[in-house]
């Protein structure tokens, strides 16, 4: 942001809220960060350990004040604020949120609104853990990953370039795209994922007879359920805010899975060296792309095996 905030306001002090206080503290972008949660020992905390300069006591007197609120709480818990804050803030304040989904959270706004106000850019750090609250908040977590921002046509384009801005100073990478397109990428790369690690530990822990099975499990299993300690209430929010691309998501895995299943039942071994070959390419491509080395997948048939080849980088 070219100017200087005087004042952002970070409602629910969090794991999100919480780091991107933080970060906006440790890099001196605000002469004040203000906090305000629900449960007021999560503001107690982020005072002591420093995340935030001072504790909101009136969230509307603190909205009023601010040049930038950040709402950071479980998207169903979106709209109630919106409601809330509507009366006081001033027409130039910039409002955000971290939102694992924006379709909601847009349409959340034009009920409470009538039409999205122009300087309420809807944003979703692509940064985070399965650990909540501000205890675990972190200034670097947004260093190196993606903020995904999504205005509407009516958006002012300067509140979405100085949102920009500021997730660049963060040392975050900021990219645009419809809330609809949104909510299917992530559907099927962040939300499907999280349904199938809960599934798999629960399905699992269920069964008496694997009392104590996960104490043999390998690191294959530890990566795999990770994210199953995720938190309930932001996923069941994220699940029924993002129903429809979600449960589309879950039938093509549930058909997939399905033709697995056929396979070994079949002792099929072409169809699954074949599924688990163009896995491994295609998650060699994608590692690549986060790690930034450039490589080519070559598309397939379904029967074949696709490849995947260095690309050389430009100039070489
Ligand atoms: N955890 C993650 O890895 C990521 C989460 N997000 C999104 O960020 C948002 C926050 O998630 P986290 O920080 O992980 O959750 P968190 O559970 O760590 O923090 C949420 C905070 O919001 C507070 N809160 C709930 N309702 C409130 C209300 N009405 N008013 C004030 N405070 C309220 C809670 O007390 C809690 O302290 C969610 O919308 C989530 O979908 C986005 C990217 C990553
Ligand atoms: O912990 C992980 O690996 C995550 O995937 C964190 C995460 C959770 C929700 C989001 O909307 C974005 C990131």
């Amino acid at each position: 942001m070219s100017d200087r905030l005087k004042c952002v306001l970070v409602v629910g002090l969090g794991l999100i809220g919480g780091s991107f206080a933080r970060a906006v503290k440790m890099r001196g972008l605000a002469d004040r960060v203000v906090g305000y949660d629900l449960n007021p020992q999560e503001c107690q905390l982020g005072l002591q350990l420093g995340v935030i300069d001072e504790q909101a006591e009136d969230l509307l007197q603190a909205a009023a004040e601010a040049d930038l609120v950040m709402l950071a709480v479980p998207v169903k818990a979106t709209e109630a604020l919106l409601e809330t804050l509507a009366p006081v803030l001033k027409p130039g304040t910039l409002l955000t949120d971290v939102g694992s989904t924006k379709m909601n959270i847009i349409e959340a706004g034009q009920r409470v609104f009538g039409n999205l106000p122009a300087c309420f850019v809807p944003g979703h750090p692509i940064a985070g853990a399965e650990k909540s609250g501000v205890q675990a908040s972190n200034a670097h977590l947004f260093e190196r990953h993606k903020v995904i921002l999504t205005p509407l046509p009516e958006t002012d384009a300067s509140a979405v370039s100085r949102l920009a801005s500021l997730w660049q100073a963060l040392g975050a990478d900021v990219l645009q795209m419809t809330p609809q397109r949104h909510d299917e990428v992530l559907a099927a790369t962040s939300h499907l994922p999280h349904i199938l690690a809960f599934s798999l530990v629960d399905t699992l822990a269920h069964e008496e007879q694997n009392k104590d099975i996960f104490r043999y499990a390998a690191g294959g299993f530890r990566d795999f359920t990770r994210i199953a300690a995720s938190d309930p209430v932001m996923w069941h929010d994220i699940c029924q805010a993002n129903r429809d691309a979600l449960l589309s998501q879950i039938d093509q895995f549930t058909t997939g899975l399905a033709r697995l299943r056929e396979a070994i039942d079949q002792g099929d071994s072409q169809t699954l060296l074949g599924i688990f070959t163009r896995a491994r390419v295609a998650r060699e491509y994608f590692s690549t792309l986060l790690s930034g080395t450039a490589y080519e997948l070559k598309p397939a048939a379904r029967s074949e095996t696709p490849t995947a080849e260095p690309v050389p980088s430009q100039g070489e």
